[in-house]
């Protein structure tokens, strides 16, 4: 299995559910092949307020330091364990579409199944759940009396609260990196709750599983940190789409080379059998640069150069063609 992603907003429940589905799964897994592992802010001893772009100048705030280096720890922490014989629970925001792209190209690489585990809740009571938490932290600074909820957890600032709803991707399960998609809303019972568990142990670890297997466009990969990355980005990807449009044939179709640097390999887009005009390029251009913009804070992870993300773009097509 297998990575389960977990997404949703902050004070969401979102521990409650991982807790749950880790119970679940403790419970099935003997007699398997697998380990299981539960990954957590909390169990990195990551702050709530390295999510907090309130302290960072506004030109800035797309390269928020802690925030990215957060990121590496836990995808360094997942990347350890994560195999086809280890379960790992990813419980956190996982908010960015991009950062839950490369967390599945990273199960794809290591030919098991990732999924999307979503916790719906709606805005106003995960905002109850986070002052709750504001209430019983100042009352504890206070000296005001122990706590008896149970619910010890760090709150957020509620500045970074809002923040963080808003910058919430929702996962689209019309994507790869976001199905199967699986969701779980605060009211559900417990009967409800094991429904949805059975469903995503059927599919990603029972006889229904999917077998994986990886390519080029789901390896992993990092960022250029020396270079000016989305300018080559940009580049490589406009230079792709030129080549595109002057290679394929009147009628579409057909083959396009993409030589990589030096001419050491050449890539091959295999285009559908009809013309393709430049606003879908560009469309799938848009999409790719949107998956694979900087901010995501793997760079100390690999290093992606030019023809990496050439080879990575090429492959992003052929994925999108491949179903015509
Ligand atoms: N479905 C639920 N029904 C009732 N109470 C819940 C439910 N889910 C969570 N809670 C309560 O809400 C509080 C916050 O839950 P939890 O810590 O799971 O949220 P979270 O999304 O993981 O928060 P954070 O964003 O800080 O990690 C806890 O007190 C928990 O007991």
């Amino acid at each position: 299995m297998p990575l389960i992603i977990l997404t949703g907003l902050p004070t969401s429940g979102k521990s409650t559910r991982a807790k749950q589905l880790h119970d679940y799964l403790a419970e099935r897994i003997p007699g398997t092949k697998y380990r299981l592992h539960l990954i957590s802010d909390d169990s990195l001893s990551i702050s709530r307020s390295v999510y907090d772009l309130s302290t960072v100048p506004v030109h800035t705030r797309s390269a928020n330091a802690s925030e990215k280096d957060a990121r590496a720890a836990i995808y360094g922490a997942v990347k350890r364990v994560l195999s086809d014989k280890d379960i790992v629970i990813l419980d956190g925001l996982n908010y960015i579409k991009g950062w839950r792209y490369q967390l599945h190209c990273e199960a794809k690489a290591v030919r098991t199944p990732s999924c999307i585990l979503q916790i719906g809740c709606s805005k106003e009571r995960a905002q109850q759940v986070n002052e709750d938490r504001l209430k019983r932290s100042q009352a504890t600074a206070d000296e005001e009396g122990a706590d008896t909820t149970g619910d010890t957890a760090e709150p957020y600032e509620p500045a970074n609260w809002e923040n963080l709803v808003f910058r919430h991707e929702e996962p689209n399960p019309m994507t790869r990196w976001d199905s199967p998609l699986f969701t779980i809303i605060w009211e559900d019972d417990d009967e409800q709750v094991k429904k949805t568990f059975d469903s995503l142990w059927e599919a990603v670890a029972g006889d229904g599983r999917k077998i994986i297997r990886p390519n080029q466009a789901t390896e992993p990969r990092g960022r250029d940190a020396s270079g000016d990355y989305l300018y080559m980005l940009d580049r490589e990807t406009q230079d792709i789409v030129k080549r595109i449009l002057d290679q394929q044939g009147d009628d579409g179709g057909g083959e396009v080379r993409v030589s990589l640097s030096g001419g050491k390999k050449e890539l091959v887009v295999e285009l559908p059998a009809r013309k393709i005009g430049l606003p879908e390029l560009q469309r799938h251009r848009r999409a790719f640069m949107g998956l694979n913009r900087g901010g995501i804070g793997l760079e100390k992870v690999t290093n992606m150069a030019a023809d990496s993300l050439r080879e990575s773009f090429v492959n992003y097509l052929n994925n999108a063609f491949e179903n015509e």
